[in-house]
């Protein structure tokens, strides 16, 4: 890891026990995203999700700001020519393209954080901001439009008006707004937001990882093919789950009045 790594883009990882720390790690270019970060973060979220140890993902970033969106220079000719494309170990950390990942993410963000990363948080479960975060989504002053979820899931936070105020403006909106316009969960003092993302993660890491997963793809599935797809899986899902050892183990738990340990089957 490096404080201001200026060269290609790079993620770290760090494991603390069922949590996968995943750090954005390009600080010295504000973290932009280039072809080498895009592809980093979607193998990071494919390691993630085919570890059976790891319950959670919380995404940060190296330095003082989360992103400064896209690094146009390096990738506008890739995406012109087609040429990028995460490799089969990858899961695509803003799910525009399949597969989706089937496993919680949450996000901390400080400082500057531009299109790209207004997009990871709109495809997290979870986000906790610094007070010190701004965003704005800049690509229609670049030429482009928002590509990474925001023109369906910033409408559907935020409602139109506030959405299309700032994706057609490019206008910057502050950590306050982005609280407002529910994008967020939670705003902290600089500094705290990735010790309070970790609390979500712990949590979360401590439920039953069955339980976790058919959640999100229940919620998953009624935003793709919307709420009458989402209801008719419900009772399966549920019936699929009640005969696992998680579902005896959170019965015994609350009889014996303890914490129960779940083993994911
Ligand atoms: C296409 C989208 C994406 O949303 C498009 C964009 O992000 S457009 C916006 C690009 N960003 C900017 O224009 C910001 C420019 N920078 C600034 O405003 C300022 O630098 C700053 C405010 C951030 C910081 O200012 P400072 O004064 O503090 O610092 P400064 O001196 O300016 O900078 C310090 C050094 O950092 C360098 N720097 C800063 N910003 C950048 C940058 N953006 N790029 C490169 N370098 C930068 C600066 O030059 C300085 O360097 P020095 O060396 O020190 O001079 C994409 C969103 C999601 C993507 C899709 C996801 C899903 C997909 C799946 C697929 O399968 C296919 C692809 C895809 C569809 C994928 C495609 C792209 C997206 C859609």
């Amino acid at each position: 890891m490096s404080e201001a790594n200026s060269g290609a883009g790079r993620v770290t990882r760090e494991q603390r026990g069922a949590i996968f720390l995943i750090g954005l790690d390009r600080a010295g270019k504000r973290n932009a995203f280039d072809s080498a970060m895009l592809e980093d973060l979607a193998l990071a979220i494919g390691e993630y999700e085919r570890n059976d140890e790891l319950r959670c993902a919380v995404i940060f970033a190296h330095g003082e700001n989360f992103t400064a969106g896209l690094d146009l220079l390096e990738l506008t000719p890739k995406l012109v020519s087609g040429g990028f494309k995460y490799s089969d170990l990858g899961i695509d950390p803003w799910g525009v393209s399949r597969p989706r990942r089937t496993k919680p993410m949450v996000l901390a963000v400080q400082g500057t954080c531009w299109t790209a990363g207004i997009e990871l948080i709109l495809n997290a479960d979870i986000a906790v901001i610094a007070s010190n975060a701004r965003f704005a989504h800049l690509e229609v002053l670049r030429g482009i439009p928002p590509s990474g979820g925001s023109t369906v899931r910033f409408t559907q936070a935020a409602g139109w008006a506030d959405a299309m105020r700032y994706m057609l403006t490019g206008e910057e909106f502050s950590a306050e707004d982005a609280l407002r316009m529910r994008l967020v969960n939670e705003v902290v003092e600089p500094g705290q937001e990735l010790p309070r993302a970790l609390e979500y993660a712990e949590r979360i890491a401590k439920a039953a990882p069955l339980a976790i997963k058919a959640t999100l793809r229940s919620a998953f599935q009624a935003r793709d093919e919307g709420h009458d797809a989402a209801l008719s899986q419900l009772n399966e899902l549920l019936f699929t789950l009640i005969r696992t050892d998680d579902v005896r183990e959170g019965v015994m738990a609350m009889m014996q009045k303890r914490e129960p340990q779940f083993q994911g089957r």
